[in-house]
């Protein structure tokens, strides 16, 4: 693949579950992208130099998913201008609650787009930064429009089992 152009990050392999949904909608959408244990936690140095790099790297967007106290996703933000997107990922305790209040809940000035909790917002993440690649990308743009389509006639083909 090209140079990545979207950053997958997650705060521990253990994340790997929930974040691979990300990646693979922007596999079928021929997306490049790179993929990266990092925590704001844990690996506080690797955080700053991944946030503070991703602009002269190539990166347009960065979706960053984490769990329980998930400050992942808004210390990316604090570092770099890109649009980050942030994934709750489900936590053992509280199931995801704790990761969507810590990521949706930032201050005023660093914003961070916040995604449901779990696979679902991971997979939405990942066609939102899509929707985003595709206003500067006809042909990413025509994907979009045929995934749509075909979303809409599956559904359109839904069929109830009997009583
Ligand atoms: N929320 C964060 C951050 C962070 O925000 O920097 N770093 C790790 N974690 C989260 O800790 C949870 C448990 O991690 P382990 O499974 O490694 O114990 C994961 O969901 C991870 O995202």
């Amino acid at each position: 693949m090209n140079n990545p152009l979207v950053g997958v990050i997650m705060g521990s392999s253990s994340d790997w579950e929930v974040m691979k949904h990300a990646a693979g909608i922007l596999n079928d959408f021929n997306v490049s992208y790179e993929t990266e244990v990092v925590s704001a936690h844990r690996t506080p140095d690797r955080m700053f130099e991944y946030a503070e790099t991703a602009i002269e790297r190539g990166l347009k967007c960065i979706i960053a998913g984490a769990g329980g106290a998930a400050h992942l996703p808004g210390m990316i933000a604090a570092k770099t201008t890109l649009p980050v997107l942030g994934v709750p990922v489900v936590s053992r305790q509280l199931q995801g609650i704790d990761s969507l209040l810590s990521i949706v809940q930032m201050p005023r000035g660093i914003p961070v787009a916040t995604f449901a909790i779990g696979e679902a917002g991971a997979s939405n993440a990942a066609l939102f930064a899509v929707a985003m690649l595709a206003v500067e990308d006809t042909k990413l743009a025509g994907l979009l429009v045929e995934f749509r389509r075909t979303q809409t006639a599956s559904v359109a083909a839904m069929t109830l089992p009997g009583l």
